[in-house]
C-alpha cells in the first residue's frame, strides 16, 4: 500500500515549471538539506561564488533604480532649464552622460552576475545529479535481491529519472529564485520606505492581499493536482496492464473491455486535468489583477504627490521599478516553494534508496575455491523470506562432483528458493551450504558465483551483437571460442542463417528470435564460461517439441562432467538423475534416485504414476 502510494505520487509528478503542481512533501526538510549540502561537499567553493554573485546581483539590482531616480531628476531639471532659456536640450558627458553610463554599468553588472550565478548553478545541479546517479547505480549492485524483489521496478527507476529531473530544475531555477527574491523584496521595500512611507504601506497592503489570494488558490490547486496525479497513474497502470497482458487480452477477446476501461480512465484524467490546469492558469492572472489594482492605487496617490510637488519624477519612476521588482517574485512564490518541496521530497526518496540495507559484507578473510570440483552440500539449512514466516526448516543433502541433481515439486514448493540460497542471492538463516567442503558464507560472493553457471527460463539478452551476448561472461573470448560454444549449444546453425551472422545486433532485431533460440544463446553463454557447477531451469511450454529436443541436447552437452542442479518440470527428463529432491512447502520431502523413490512408493511415486498414467 505504502509502495503503491509512493509510485502514484511519482508517476504523476509533473514538473512545476511545465505548469504542473506537485503534491509531494518532504518529511524531514532540514535534515535532507543538510545531507544535500554534505553530498555536494566538493562544490562548496562553487556555491560560495554563487552566493557572492547573488549578493552582487541583488545589490546592483537594488541600487540601480535608486541611482536612476537621481539621473531622471537631473535630466528633468536640465530639460526644464533648457526650455526656460529657449535652448535645445543636450546630454553631455558632464551633464547627465556620465551618470547614464554608470547606470548602464549597473544594469549590465546585474545582468552579468545573474548570468554567472545561473551558469554556476546549472553546473552545480548537474554535478550533484551525476554524483547521486553514480552512487545510486553503485548501490543497486550492492542491494540484496530481497530489496529489488520487494520494490517495484518503476519506482526504483524513477529515482534515476523523475527525481533527478525535479532536483535539477529546483536547483537551477528554484533556489536562485528563492534566495534572490527574498533579498530583492527586502531590499526593495527598504528603499521604497526611504522614498515614500504611505506609498510603501499601500504596496504592502495589496501585496498581503495577493498573498492571501495565492494561498486560497494554491489549496484548491493542490487538491486538484493530487486528483489529476491519481487519474494519471490509473491510466498509466491500465495501459501498462493492457500492454503486458496483450496476448491474454486477445486470447480472451477482451480488447473492447480493456479499451473501454482505458477510455473511461482517460476521460477521468481529461476532466481532472481540465480542472487542475484551469486553476493553475487562473492563479497568475488573478494575483496579477490584485497587484495591478494596487499599482493603480499607488499611481493615483503618487500622481497627486507629484503634482503637489512632494514627489519628483525620478522617485516616481524609481518607486515603480521597485514595485515591479518585488511583485514578480511574489507572484511566483508559491510555485517556487512548491518546487523546492517536491525537489526535497525527491531527494528524500533518493537517500532512502541509498540508505537501504546492503548485502551482508563479504568476510574479511575469505576462503577461496578456484574452479571447484563440484561437491555441493546443504547441512541443516533453514531460511525464510521474512523472519516471521520460516519457509525451509531443515534441509540437508549432498551432491558429489559431476552428479545431476533434479529438483521437483509443485509451484511454490521452494525450488527457486533453493537456488537463491545456493547462489547466495539470499543468505541462509541457519545451517551451512558447502562447496568442496568450504562454507559458502566464508567465500566472497564473486568467488562463489564464478564457480556457477545459470540457464534460466527468463532469458536475458542485451542490446549488442550475438557474439557479444554469448561472450557476456567471458568478454575476452576469441571468435573461435565463441563459435565453438555456439556449436556445443547447437546455436551455430541458426546464427549462420542470420543476415550478419554473429555480428547481428540483438535488440532492434531480437524480436525475430524465438524463445527457444534465445534460450540456446544463453546456454552458449554458459558453455563459453565453462563453470564447474550448473543451475538449469528446464524449459516448460513456451517452446515447440523440436526446439525442446534441441535445448535438451544442448543442456546434456553442457552438463557433461559438471555438477548440475536441474529444476525439472517434466519427470521424464530426470529419470537418469543421480539425486532427485522432492520439495513441498519449502522442505525436502523425499530424496534419492528415480528407482529408489519409485520403490519407496511415496510422493514421488504418486506424482510419477499420475504423470504417466495416461501415456
Ligand atoms: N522474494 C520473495 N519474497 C517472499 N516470498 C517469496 C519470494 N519468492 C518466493 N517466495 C515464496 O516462497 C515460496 C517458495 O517459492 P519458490 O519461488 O521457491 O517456489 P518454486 O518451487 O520455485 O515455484 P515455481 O515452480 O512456481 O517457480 C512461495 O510460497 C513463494 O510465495
Amino acid at each position: 500500500m505504502e509502495e503503491q502510494k509512493k509510485t502514484q505520487g511519482e508517476a504523476g509528478g509533473d514538473s512545476l515549471f511545465d505548469g504542473g503542481f506537485d503534491t509531494a512533501v518532504p518529511e524531514r526538510p532540514w535534515a535532507t538539506l543538510k545531507r544535500l549540502w554534505h553530498t555536494a561537499q566538493d562544490q562548496h567553493l562553487r556555491l560560495l561564488v554563487v552566493v557572492l554573485s547573488v549578493v552582487c546581483y541583488t545589490a546592483l539590482a537594488i541600487a540601480a533604480p535608486y541611482y536612476s531616480a537621481g539621473i531622471v531628476d537631473l535630466l528633468w531639471e536640465n530639460i526644464q532649464r533648457a526650455q526656460g532659456l529657449g535652448e535645445a536640450f543636450v546630454v553631455t558627458w558632464r551633464q547627465g552622460g556620465r551618470e547614464i553610463f554608470v547606470l548602464l554599468l549597473l544594469y549590465l553588472g546585474s545582468w552579468g552576475f545573474y548570468t554567472l550565478q545561473s551558469y554556476l548553478m546549472v553546473g552545480f545541479a548537474e554535478q550533484l545529479n551525476l554524483r547521486l546517479r553514480r552512487e545510486m547505480s553503485e548501490k543497486l549492485h550492492r542491494l540484496p535481491l530481497s530489496y529489488l524483489d520487494s520494490h517495484q521496478t518503476g519506482a526504483t527507476l524513477s529515482h534515476f529519472t523523475n527525481d533527478m529531473d525535479k532536483m535539477s530544475e529546483a536547483m537551477q531555477y528554484g533556489i536562485l529564485r528563492l534566495v534572490t527574491s527574498v533579498v530583492l523584496i527586502v531590499g526593495s521595500v527598504v528603499m521604497m520606505f526611504r522614498f515614500n512611507v504611505v506609498m510603501t504601506l499601500l504596496f504592502l497592503v495589496f501585496t498581503l492581499l495577493s498573498m492571501v489570494v495565492t494561498k486560497l488558490f494554491s489549496g484548491v490547486t493542490l487538491r486538484r493536482a493530487s486528483r489529476r496525479q491519481q487519474a494519471l497513474s490509473q491510466v498509466t497502470g491500465l495501459v501498462e496492464e493492457a500492454y503486458s497482458g496483450r496476448v491474454v487480452i486477445k486470447a480472451f477477446c477482451r480488447e473492447q473491455a480493456s479499451a473501454g476501461e482505458i477510455h473511461r480512465a482517460t476521460e477521468e484524467l481529461a476532466q481532472a486535468t481540465e480542472k487542475a490546469d484551469f486553476m493553475m492558469n487562473a492563479i497568475n492572472p488573478t494575483v496579477r489583477l490584485v497587484n495591478r489594482l494596487g499599482q493603480m492605487g499607488i499611481a493615483v496617490f503618487a500622481g497627486w504627490q507629484l503634482l503637489s510637488g512632494q514627489l519628483t519624477v525620478g522617485v516616481f519612476q524609481a518607486f515603480f521599478q521597485y514595485v515591479n521588482q518585488s511583485a514578480e517574485p511574489l507572484t511566483e512564490a508559491s510555485y517556487v516553494i512548491n518546487s523546492m518541496q517536491s525537489a526535497l521530497a525527491s531527494a528524500e526518496r533518493v537517500y532512502r534508496l541509498l540508505d537501504a540495507p546492503e548485502e551482508r559484507p563479504n568476510p574479511a578473510l575469505p576462503q577461496r575455491v578456484d574452479r571447484a570440483r563440484g561437491q555441493v552440500e546443504f547441512r541443516h539449512v533453514s531460511f525464510g523470506y521474512t523472519p516471521d514466516r520460516p519457509l525451509m526448516k531443515d534441509i540437508s543433502f549432498a551432491a558429489r562432483p559431476g552428479q545431476k541433481v533434479a529438483i521437483v515439486g509443485a509451484t511454490g514448493a521452494g525450488k527457486t528458493t533453493l537456488i537463491n540460497l545456493l547462489m547466495r542471492f539470499y543468505e541462509v538463516d541457519g545451517g551451512q551450504i558447502l562447496l568442496d567442503g568450504v562454507d559458502t558464507a566464508a567465500m566472497t560472493r564473486e568467488n562463489l558465483r564464478d564457480n556457477f553457471g545459470m540457464v534460466l527460463q527468463d532469458t536475458w539478452l542485451f542490446d549488442g551483437t550475438i557474439a557479444e551476448n554469448i561472450a557476456y561472461g567471458k568478454p575476452e573470448a576469441t571468435r573461435e571460442e565463441i563459435i565453438a560454444a555456439a556449436r556445443t549449444a547447437r546455436v551455430d546453425f541458426f546464427v549462420r542463417t542470420m543476415p550478419k551472422g554473429y555480428d547481428t545486433v540483438l535488440g532492434g532485431e531480437a524480436e525475430n528470435l524465438s524463445v527457444g533460440q534465445r534460450q540456446l544463446l544463453t546456454i552458449a553463454r554458459v558453455v563459453l564460461r565453462d563453470p564447474p557447477v550448473l543451475i538449469l531451469d528446464e524449459a516448460t511450454s513456451s517452446v515447440d517439441t523440436r526446439t525442446e529436443i534441441e535445448i535438451g541436447k544442448a543442456m546434456q552437452a553442457l552438463m557433461r562432467g559438471r555438477t548440475s542442479f536441474v529444476i525439472a518440470h517434466r519427470l521424464s527428463t530426470i529419470v537418469d538423475a543421480d539425486l532427485i529432491l522432492v520439495m513441498d512447502q519449502g522442505n525436502i520431502m523425499e530424496q534419492g534416485t528415480h528407482r529408489a523413490l519409485l520403490a519407496a512408493g511415496g510422493a514421488y511415486a504418486a506424482l510419477y504414476n499420475s504423470q504417466f498414467a495416461g501415456s
